[in-house]
């Protein structure tokens, strides 16, 4: 890749709030010469982050899609959104997006482009850390035996406030003030998102088959929770967390996202604030821990702006498992302990 190349090529940006801003400061300070030539958003006189390239906005998805040979969606939701990317990956555009809900309820729909390479999507799934890269490659050497994961900053950020005694809308503003809440915060704490991200690692090392209706059936929040129940878990140095697993079970590979008590023990108890955690177990690589911030602006556009320079060089997206892993013969999954 040569930075000519980057700088010829047309990025269009749909949206351009908190990650699409971030995006955007990241270009600008970086001063790597790419060009967002096009930025879909709803309100063209609201207040934007700087490095946002003011005289491209637009009000009209068309003129985005026509202009750009790269799309960038940041925008979020299921329709639009979908509609847009399967538009522009139909017409031969690499998109890299950060919309987790659009890929865990549309897959098929995107699965020509998962099959080509064309659709990057790094920082759908725990923001800049690394958890969609590892599972689409290195860890595809050991057979999985389950997983267990942090997925969700805005309620590890209020699992954490309500253990320093913060209410939890108090706890719930804050976290959407720092921008790690999704535009309708429902989706954070009913569980729903961290399913939506738990249904992406679960196909990409798996089952490919795995349906976004029955993660989501086996899905709980947060809101349930009350003072005591946080209070008591942290009598022994414990942690109440919401914990999105697959794990072997009756011959299939099940998911579930549900809170459950961590003793102090448990690799995953140490994360804070807005941060994941993923523990990976294999039959080969044994067990395998990744942490690091899982939400927010910055951290979030890290990802995407990783992606995008893999776009504009042509690199291969994440590719999809082509089978469900072969169960694992006599295992028996840790249990975690759910709070009802
Ligand atoms: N925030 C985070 O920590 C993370 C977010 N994500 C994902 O990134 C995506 C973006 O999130 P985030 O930046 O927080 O969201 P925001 O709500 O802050 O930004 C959304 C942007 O999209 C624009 N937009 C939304 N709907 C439309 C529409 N119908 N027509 C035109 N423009 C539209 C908005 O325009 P306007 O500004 O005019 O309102 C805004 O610029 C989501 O898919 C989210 O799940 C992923 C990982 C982490
Ligand atoms: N709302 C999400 C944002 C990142 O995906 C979260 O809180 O984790």
């Amino acid at each position: 890749m040569t930075w000519g190349a980057v700088g010829q090529t047309r990025i269009g940006l749909l949206g351009a709030g908190t990650v699409g801003g971030a995006l955007c400061e990241l270009i600008a300070a970086r001063r790597l010469g790419v060009q967002v030539a096009h930025v879909l958003v709803r309100d063209p006189d609201k207040p934007r982050a700087a490095g946002v390239p003011t005289a491209a906005l637009t009000t009209d998805p068309e003129e985005v899609l026509a202009g750009s040979e790269v799309i960038v969606e940041l925008m979020g939701g299921t329709g639009l959104a979908g509609d847009l990317m399967l538009r522009a990956l139909a017409a031969g555009k690499r998109v890299v997006t950060a919309n987790k809900a659009v890929l865990a309820e549309r897959w098929d729909a995107f699965a020509p482009a998962l099959a080509a390479g064309t659709l990057y999507f790094e920082a759908a799934v725990m923001a800049g850390t690394p958890a969609v890269a590892p599972l689409a490659g290195v860890l595809r050497g050991s057979r999985p035996l389950e997983l267990h994961a942090i997925l969700n900053g805005t309620c590890n950020y209020i699992l954490g406030e309500l253990e320093t005694g913060a209410d939890f809308e108090t706890a719930l503003a804050e976290a959407q003030r720092l921008g790690y809440a999704e535009a309708d915060p429902s989706l954070d704490v009913d569980g729903v998102d961290a399913a939506h991200k738990l249904t992406l690692l679960a196909r990409l090392a798996f089952d490919p088959e795995l349906s976004w209706e029955a993660v989501r059936a086996n899905t709980r929040g947060i809101r349930h929770l009350t003072p005591a129940v946080i209070k008591e878990a942290m009598e022994d140095g414990g942690r109440i967390r919401l914990v999105g697993s697959v794990y072997p079970e009756g011959g299939a590979w099940r998911a579930a996202v549900r809170p459950v008590y961590l003793p102090p023990s448990h690799a995953l108890a140490g994360s804070a604030s807005n941060r994941n955690g993923l523990l990976f177990r294999g039959d080969a690589v044994g067990e395998v821990l990744i942490t690091g911030a899982g939400a927010g602006a910055a951290p979030t556009a890290s990802a995407v702006l990783a992606d995008l320079l893999d776009a504009l060089a042509a690199r291969p997206g994440p590719s999809p498992l082509r089978a469900a892993a072969p169960q694992p013969d006599g295992y028996e999954a840790h249990p975690l302990g759910e709070i009802k």
